[in-house]
């Protein structure tokens, strides 16, 4: 389960309105694209277009990009592109928006015309609608561009993320369905409608889904236990550090707002803000500001984690070197450290970026300044010390409640060995182990696979095995050579993309696993690998069913909404269209109704 940036995310694009004016502006969105750089993305686009592209504009965060073709071209682009495969995504096209810039402190005047309505006293959207409303409404408050559900009550919230994940599964159930009749094959029984009846599934759905799990009340405030903050110039032109309320016109710059109000920020993180804010404002470094072709200054992004009782504490600058970098340093120290501020910080790391966007290369320099390495954290009865880069759940609370479930439908029990397939620091694993044979984790990110080898031995925990890289290169050949008699279960909790096809049709064709627990935080992205998981297929007898699902609530006043999904092997789960009562007068014992 991929975790939510905390900072307000960017509006589409902006800029060259001229060549868009002469254009037109189509959305062409792809899973894969996320992956790929703009510059390789315009690249390859170009190669498989037929014609001509005007323009390519996509940013790093983006599964999609804007592309503007000639309007005589529309449509043969359209054509030739929707529905075309980039590595092992479908691309869908559609007609894009193209943008004028807004007019100094008001609405564009495109989102003016079209007349943003607000919810009717009483109604309760989808988060669909309420992110719909959102795209068209520029310049908010950073209240409601962090936490555009806080206006809903808690428990209303949780009612639109159980709609939600109830349209995720009907969605998997529908397409399934209609897969096999395109292949005039007929649909497996649990798309049918009797079927969900028998197994008290909500109707259209092939499985019945368990009560959303929400964050308890106490945690409904401060419950991130990591932020990211912008260091950057508030809407006065004065220095701030705190939340990105929106881009600036030219689409580069940011203009970024405290974070005192956001729910979500727990007060040691905004104390820290306040810190480091009234740092940089004193600084000989200016902050760094960006715009096309041109960058400068120094002062950047932080990150925090908290544990509970303590601060880790991540500085992005710019590039600094020499005399200049001891500076640098001491100034922050002195502002994080210090009696006075009285933060409880136990880790300060440096990390220099020199890219236009704030995402820092994988390589980028990263240096303990002050303390301790790692944070310690507490979870299920285990310690887990993390260090700044590794995945870590962002609500201790909640998360603590998604394991408990994840781990009640895993089942691990004695004979059984857990894979834990994308598993940050081992978490999930490490809880399981002591109910299993052995758990074996893959995960991409080699500071993690360490805290995981590390966060092992700190709980004394020896049945575990770790692996680096990506899973769709472990894990086929970890499978086939798997001891055929082997027992075994999987979790899967990859990030918002979801699994890569080769995962999916490495888990499904090893017959020793029956059982997938899949975390996501995507319920978009989980549609589409459950219906491979799914999909009968000639070649295969037994094909994964879905059995249950619920909603878990790990960021309250916010969209994000994540799910399990518990799915078996066909052979396994039995018929519950046996079990549905006959109807009244009917003749005929349980014996015939089975039959
Ligand atoms: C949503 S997190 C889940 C982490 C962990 N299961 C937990 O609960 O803390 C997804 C993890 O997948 C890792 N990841 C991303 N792409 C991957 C890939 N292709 N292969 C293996 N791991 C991957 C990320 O580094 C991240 O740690």
């Amino acid at each position: 389960m991929a975790e939510p940036e905390a900072k307000a995310s960017s509006p589409p694009p902006n800029g060259e309105e001229e060549k868009m004016e002469k254009g037109v502006v189509l959305h062409v969105q792809c899973k894969d694209f996320i992956k790929m750089p703009d510059g390789k993305l315009e690249q390859w686009l170009t190669e498989v277009s037929p014609v001509k592209l005007q323009k390519v504009f996509k940013l790093p965060t983006w599964s999609y990009a804007f592309v503007t073709v000639l309007p005589e071209h529309k449509e043969q682009f359209r054509e030739a592109i929707n529905g075309l495969q980039c590595r092992n995504f479908s691309i869908t096209v559609k007609d894009g928006t193209p943008r004028k810039a807004p007019q100094e402190g008001g609405l564009e005047p495109s989102a003016k015309r079209q007349k943003i309505k607000d919810f009717p006293p009483g109604h309760v959207p989808t988060l669909k609608d309420v992110k719909d409303k959102l795209k068209n409404k520029k310049f908010g408050d950073i209240l409601h561009k962090t936490s555009p559900l806080i206006d809903w009550s808690y428990e209303t919230q949780l009612g639109m993320k159980q709609v939600h994940i109830k349209s995720a599964v009907r969605a998997f159930t529908k397409q399934v369905a209609q897969k096999c009749r395109d292949l005039n094959q007929p649909p497996p029984d649990w798309t049918s409608h009797e079927w969900s009846k028998g197994s008290k599934a909500p109707v259209g759905c092939a499985c019945p889904l368990d009560a959303a799990i929400g964050t308890p009340n106490e945690s409904l405030e401060g419950y991130r236990n990591k932020c990211e903050f912008s260091i950057g110039f508030d809407s006065s032109g004065q220095v701030e550090c705190g939340m990105v309320l929106r881009i600036t016109d030219d689409g580069f710059g940011r203009v970024v707002a405290s974070c005192d109000e956001v729910p979500f920020v727990p007060q040691e993180m905004k104390r820290l803000c306040k810190a480091l804010r009234d740092c940089a404002r004193s600084s000989k470094f200016p902050v760094f500001e960006r715009g096309r072709g041109w960058q400068r200054g120094f002062w950047r992004l932080v990150m925090a984690r908290f544990s509970g009782t303590e601060l880790l504490v991540m500085v992005q600058t710019a590039t600094v070197s020499g005399e200049e970098k001891e500076e640098l340093v001491s100034e922050i120290k002195a502002a994080l450290t210090q009696d006075q501020v009285s933060l409880p910080v136990v880790s300060v790391y440096l990390q220099f970026n020199d890219e236009v966007s704030d995402a820092a290369r994988p390589g980028a320099v990263l240096e303990l300044i002050y303390g301790q390495p790692q944070l310690r954290m507490q979870l299920l009865g285990l310690s887990f010390d993390i260090g700044p880069l590794s995945f870590y759940q962002a609500n201790s609370a909640t998360c603590a409640l998604l394991y408990g479930r994840a781990l009640e439908w895993l089942q691990p029990e004695e004979e059984v060995t857990v894979l834990d397939v994308c598993c940050g620091v081992g978490t999930i694993g490490l809880c399981a182990s002591r109910r299993c044979r052995k758990v074996i984790g893959i995960e991409l990110v080699p500071e993690a696979v360490e805290s995981a080898k590390a966060n092992a031995a700190l709980n004394q925990i020896e049945n575990t095995e770790w692996m680096v890289g990506k899973a769709e290169d472990i894990l086929p050949k970890l499978l086939q050579e798997l001891d055929p008699n082997m027992r075994t279960s999987a979790v899967v909790d990859p990030p918002r993309p979801g699994l890569h096809s080769t995962v999916l049709r490495a888990l499904r064709s090893c017959s020793q696993l029956s059982r997938i627990v899949y975390v996501s935080c995507n319920p978009d992205s989980l549609v589409e690998d459950v219906i491979k998981l799914t999909m009968p297929s000639e070649n295969d007898e037994d094909p994964f069913i879905p059995v249950r699902a619920v909603a878990v609530d790990m960021f309250p006043h916010t969209l994000h909404c994540e799910m399990i999904l518990l799915l078996e092997r066909s052979s396994k789960v039995k018929d519950p269209r046996k079990h549905i009562a006959p109807a009244e007068g009917a003749s005929g014992n349980e014996e015939t109704c089975e039959a």
